[in-house]
């Protein structure tokens, strides 16, 4: 059984290569919640939302949020209102955030997403960081402290990062153990500070990850991110934005760290701050590439 650490981009494209040459049922996934919020009615869960979409092959591979094919009636209704909403949430989408809503009157979001995983035949297991609302702060130079969805959507990641801030929250009823139990723990190419860290900063996981065989993929190559805002992200906590600073991030409980091609120069300093990097091909463009990249960090 493996279990995965995931945000929203990076991670699910990994899954997907994985969900290919691993049986889903042995595989479960532990999904950053840090950013969760109601919005409209509904509770927006980003990165639970992206990875149940990627495994029920409904994800909106354009943006890796949303499903694909969705319509947006009620937004556009909703604009002609006076109401505008900062996330483009389609109709689908909204139905999935609604029901959450509703459901967590009376349950927790670990049973939300059981129930609405399942719902959508999904066999693999998928796990809330926390059933605790948190929220994510960006420090700002030019606007002080804003949302992260400010930032990300409204400014478009343009301003100058200072700190990023969330709270510390509990782990989920059954965090610690899925982590126990897996015979390895992947922590995929997603953002190292906004998805990644408020998972191992919760309370037990750093110390559960240490007796485990665990590999991550980076999501850096050369000083820049794929994609996104990781760049400043890892500056403002003193990290510099590439496979080394991830290295350095993750050390005190990595064992592994799959690197681009194109960081073949990086090996060895990595393999002074943790085990073993491995090089290889990153970029997933393909789901060829994305099995490629499976089957290395399944060995
Ligand atoms: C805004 C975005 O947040 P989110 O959508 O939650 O994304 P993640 O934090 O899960 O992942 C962003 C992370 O993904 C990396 N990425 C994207 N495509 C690839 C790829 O083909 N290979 C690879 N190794 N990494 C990839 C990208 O660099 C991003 O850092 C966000 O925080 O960016
Ligand atoms: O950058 C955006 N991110 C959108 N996101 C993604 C999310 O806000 C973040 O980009 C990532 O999850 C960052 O972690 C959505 C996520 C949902 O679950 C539903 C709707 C959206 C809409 C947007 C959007 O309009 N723009
Ligand atoms: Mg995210």
């Amino acid at each position: 059984m493996i279990t995965i650490l995931s945000g929203g981009t990076g991670t699910p494209k990994l899954i997907q290569g994985i969900k290919e040459i691993y049986p889903e049922e042995k595989i479960t996934v532990i999904v950053n919640t840090v950013e969760n919020h109601y919005l409209s009615g509904g509770y927006i869960a980003a990165d639970i939302d992206t990875v149940m979409y990627t495994f029920a092959d409904m994800i909106d591979e354009e943006f890796w949020y949303g499903i694909k094919g969705d319509t947006f009636t009620i937004r556009e209704k909703l604009i002609e209102m006076g109401t505008c909403e900062l996330l483009k949430i389609g109709d689908m989408d909204r139905a999935i955030e609604l029901q959450k809503a509703i459901l967590l009157k009376d349950y927790t979001l670990t049973e939300v997403v059981e129930f609405q995983k399942n719902k959508l035949g999904i066999e693999a297991t998928i796990i809330p960081m926390s059933d605790e609302d948190s929220e994510i702060k960006i420090i700002t130079r030019e606007h002080g402290e804003i949302d992260f969805h400010e930032f990300l959507i409204r400014y478009q990641c343009e301003c100058e990062v200072l700190e990023v801030k969330y709270d510390n929250v509990s782990p989920s009823p059954k965090l610690i153990e899925a982590i126990n139990k897996s015979d390895k723990v992947i922590i995929g190419p997603s953002n190292p500070i906004t998805s990644i860290r408020p998972i191992t900063t919760i309370e037990g996981v750093e110390q559960a990850l240490k007796d485990k065989e665990v590999i991550a993929v980076s999501p850096f190559v050369g000083k820049s991110a794929f994609s996104g805002p990781a760049n400043k992200f890892m500056s403002s906590f003193g990290y510099e934005s590439s496979s080394i600073g991830v290295a350095k991030l993750y050390r005190s409980f990595l064992n592994k760290l799959v690197i681009d091609n194109q960081d073949e120069s990086s090996k060895e300093e990595i393999e002074k701050i943790i085990p073993e990097a491995i090089v290889s091909n990153t970029f997933m463009k393909t789901l060829e590439d994305k099995i490629n990249l499976a089957k290395i960090v399944l060995e």
